[in-house]
């Protein structure tokens, strides 16, 4: 992090993550609270973080959890965690509180970088993340989009979300709805697929809860494995493949007619058709 302007420097050789100044969290809700419970696991100094949520529900960390804007400090890092359809709530009140050296992060499925400027206008760098919940565990996957920031702020913020798992910057803003649909919406998807073979299981005679430990086993393993090996998924399916064997039969259903990946085509499509609609609201 040699030569980032001191505003902006995050260093955690020691471990920890220092944020360049007070760090706002605006909602805190299932995504933003993941990722606070991801930084915290790496080290993020809780006393530089601020939660602003309506209900006041402490966060967690003896971070400081407000229901109102701090009147008495300027963000070096304002990220934006409330559902889309809520960002004329606090824009209006967020919006002078900003300077121009604040970097302005978003989670906001859908809403694009133009939306924000508009309500906005004081922070030169906005930057746009898509992560996913396994951040809470540092496992997450974040895409990440900015048209405007600063070399040293882009390696900042992707430092921050880096510690958060495996994070990628896109060079496309349009590409955050695949993104979106892809690591935001993915572990959904994910979960409902560890459901469908416990279910599978169960019907064809498992004692129900046996099949759904061993659905969540087989796939937390088979994650980590493809995670880890040097092998694509598809040559680690082969070796699971006997030739004449079970799992031969089982791929010839999940791969007629490209069932499978037909179905996860049109369940991604949906999702980003979903996130261009709610993109499209917040440019009205
Ligand atoms: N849940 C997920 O897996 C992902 C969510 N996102 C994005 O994250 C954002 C939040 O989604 P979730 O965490 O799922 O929603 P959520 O409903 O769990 O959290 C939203 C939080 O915002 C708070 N809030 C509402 N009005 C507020 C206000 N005026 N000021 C401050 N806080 C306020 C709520 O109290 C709530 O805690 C959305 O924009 C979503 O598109 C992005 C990627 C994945
Ligand atoms: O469902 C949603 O809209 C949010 C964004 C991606 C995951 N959850």
């Amino acid at each position: 992090m040699a030569g980032l302007p001191r505003r902006y420097a995050l260093r955690n050789d020691d471990g920890m993550i220092h944020l360049p100044g007070p760090f706002w969290m605006i909602g805190c809700g299932n995504m933003a609270g993941a990722m606070l419970e991801g930084w915290l696991a790496a080290g993020l100094d809780p006393d530089r973080v601020t939660v602003i949520r309506p209900s006041g529900t402490p966060a967690p960390g003896g971070v400081r959890t407000l229901t109102a804007l701090p009147a008495d400090e300027t963000p070096a890092i304002a990220m934006l965690g409330v559902k889309p359809q809520k960002l004329d709530d606090v824009a209006p009140s967020l919006a002078p509180a900003l300077a121009p050296e604040t970097i302005l992060v978003s989670i906001l499925a859908g809403v694009e970088t133009a939306s924000l400027r508009a309500r906005f206008a004081a922070p030169r760098t906005i930057v746009r993340a898509m992560p996913n919940t396994p951040v809470a565990l540092r496992k997450g996957a974040t895409g990440l989009f900015s048209d405007s920031a600063h070399p040293a702020a882009r390696e900042a913020v992707g430092a921050l979300m880096t510690a958060l798992g495996h994070a990628e910057w896109v060079e496309d803003e349009d590409l955050l709805h695949v993104v979106g649909a892809l690591c935001g919406s993915g572990p959904a998807f994910v979960f409902r697929f560890i459901d469908a073979i416990a279910a599978a299981g169960a019907a064809l005679g498992l004692p129900p809860e046996q099949a759904a430990r061993l659905a969540l086993a087989t796939v937390d393993g088979a994650g980590s494995l493809a995670g880890s090996s040097p092998e694509t998924p598809h040559e680690l399916a082969v070796r699971v493949t006997s030739p004449g064997g079970m799992t031969a039969k089982g791929l010839d259903i999940l791969d007629d007619d490209a069932a499978l990946a037909d179905l996860v085509r049109r369940t991604l499509e949906a999702a980003v058709d979903r996130s261009r609609e709610m993109g499209a609201a917040a440019r009205r």
